[in-house]
């Protein structure tokens, strides 16, 4: 009988290793540091040829304890306190290390890097790959220039009216729970995920047209998602077992269903779409650029619409939670800070009435305005949406970066939250201040190559947001829009500690929750 026990006692953690080791996003690194001696652990440690860059100990011996920190939301936030213990060059794993300068940044993100994704991009999505996991550099080119398009000024202008007119159900939503608190979170997650549904798929996912908005079941799938790739890529021995225990406990089952559902919504709606509409309608949205592109050299080829529908889900993905979490923060500096949202309503009350499409401003009208450009500015500096290490993969041969040499192979990233602090770049960092943006020494400050460089929020260089102006216009709309409306205030129990960032790529409030008090502007004001 002991004998069965213990057998399947080994069967099972055999298995749990077997699965850990074939899933595993930094394969053979990993597999190796299962399997040194403590004697190997010391040489590690004293003839790697990163031995002299300062960091703890234990992350020169095991990248299991960023893994960990990682799974709590806290890789970020660690990665920055070590900077400030550190200096500008942290070794955060045996061979993974973080910079926070201006040198090395140009170096990593320039617009001809050699330097390629981190292999654990292609845990992000299922194949066929879309262009935010593509490593290989033709290959991403080629997919960059099909979608650019679509992305364009003048492509976006176009889309100006089906964005105001999601808007517009936002503001009635805040209109009905004006004076008490709204969870700003929800509404502007609702917002920004019906504004590419819309572009991208044809339909808004009609978030905003209940009473009592509440997510949709694809918004919780994308939840789901983040937890999942995160569970195979870091734990896969727990997501095995859940996988196991998934035709016995339903909720199990439902959770492990999120990407499928997902896949299936996109197909659904995307032949929809090419059934109703057609595949050159004229439609005003971003899927008809995207399907009506050409390819204007031979060596570059058009999209399947297998691949389209993945490029699709990438853009609903990555437009969703970082305008979001960018409208969020941004309100809760301006309710702690009532000095600018009253500076801020003054210039917008300046925008002429032919500018104006019933309440809401024009697109047109907001581009010069310097105090909404230095708030949001100011929001993406000291919150970005998308804070953490943008891991990048030391070319062959090898690179000295900061001095010293790196090996081919290593992962080196730098991330916006630390850069984005830098002291000597911007003064008081902590502190939402947008006058930086704007006081005329300051922006000659501003202009200074090192403030440019370490200012990163949508990256730099060829993987750089390639949602930026769609992104910007959004932000200035919603903030200009509710601004001119209400004024904004925090309510109770929505603290600072509750808004402390925590990040899986991605940024959120711990509490899950933004709550706002949205009062009205009278009209003098205006
Ligand atoms: C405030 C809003 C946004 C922020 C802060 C943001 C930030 C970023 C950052 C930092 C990257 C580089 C990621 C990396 O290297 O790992 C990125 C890439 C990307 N973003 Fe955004 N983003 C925003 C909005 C959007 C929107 C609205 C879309 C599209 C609907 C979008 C689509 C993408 C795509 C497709 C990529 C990959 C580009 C490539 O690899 O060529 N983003 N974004």
């Amino acid at each position: 009988m002991l004998v069965i026990v213990a057998t399947g006692l080994l069967a099972a953690v055999f298995f749990w290793q077997v699965s850990t080791l074939k899933k595993s996003v930094v394969h053979e690194s990993q597999i190796l540091e299962a399997l040194l001696t403590p004697k190997q652990i010391f040489s590690k440690v004293l003839f790697s040829p990163l031995r002299k860059i300062p960091g703890p100990f234990i992350a020169k011996i095991t990248s299991k304890w960023l893994t960990m920190v990682d799974m709590a939301g806290d890789r970020t936030s660690a990665i920055h306190k070590l900077h400030q213990k550190y200096g500008s060059t942290v070794r955060i794993g045996p061979r993974e290390i973080s910079y926070s300068n201006a040198e090395v940044i140009n170096e990593i993100y320039s617009q001809q890097t050699p330097y390629m994704k981190a292999p654990i991009y292609e845990t992000f999505s299922l194949p066929p790959i879309g262009i935010f996991s593509l490593r290989d550099k033709t290959e991403h080119s080629q997919r960059r220039r099909l979608l650019s398009h679509a992305f364009s000024q003048a492509s976006l202008l176009g889309t100006e009216p089906l964005i105001k007119d999601l808007v517009g159900k936002l503001i009635a939503h805040i209109e009905r729970g004006r004076g008490r608190p709204l969870d700003a979170l929800l509404l502007f997650r609702l917002v920004s995920f019906d504004i590419v549904g819309e572009l991208f798929l044809g339909q808004s996912f009609g978030g905003l047209d209940l009473d009592a908005p509440k997510p949709p079941q694809f918004l919780k799938d994308m939840d789901y998602q983040f937890i999942l790739s995160g569970l195979e890529a870091n734990l896969p021995g727990l997501h095995w077992i859940l996988a196991l225990l998934r035709t016995r406990i339903p909720s199990v089952d439902h959770f492990l269903g999120a990407r499928h559902r997902i896949h299936e919504y996109g197909e659904y709606a995307f032949n929809q779409y090419i059934e109703q509409h057609g595949r050159n309608s004229g439609r005003k949205d971003l899927l008809t650029k995207i399907l009506t592109t050409k390819s204007n050299d031979s060596t570059t080829m058009m999209m399947t619409d297998r691949e389209t529908c993945a490029e699709v889900g990438n853009m609903v993905f990555a437009g969703t939670d970082t305008t979001s979490t960018t409208l969020t923060y941004l309100f809760y500096e301006l309710a702690r800070n009532p000095s600018w949202q009253t500076r801020l309503r003054t210039e917008l009350a300046r925008i002429p009435h032919d500018s104006l499409d019933g309440q809401l401003p024009n697109y047109t009208s907001l581009s010069d305005l310097p105090i909404l450009d230095a708030v949001i500015n100011e929001a993406l500096r000291l919150h970005p949406a998308a804070p953490a290490s943008l891991q990048r993969v030391v070319p062959p041969g090898g690179k000295v970066l900061n001095g010293t040499f790196v090996p081919e192979g290593t992962v080196v990233s730098a991330q916006c939250y630390t850069t984005q602090r830098d002291p000597v770049a911007f003064p008081d960092p902590e502190m939402f201040l947008p006058s930086r943006w704007m006081d005329t020494d300051l922006e000659k400050k501003t202009k200074e190559p090192s403030v440019t460089s370490l200012f990163m929020p949508f990256s730099h260089g060829t993987r750089a947001c390639i949602g930026k102006n769609l992104a910007m216009m959004e932000l200035k709309l919603i903030t200009a829009s509710v601004v001119r409306r209400f004024k904004v205030e925090i309510a109770p129990g929505n603290t600072e500690d509750s808004m402390l960032m925590k990040d899986h790529f991605l940024a959120i409030p711990k509490s899950g929750k933004c709550d706002l008090i949205f009062r009205d502007v009278s009209d003098y004001q205006l």
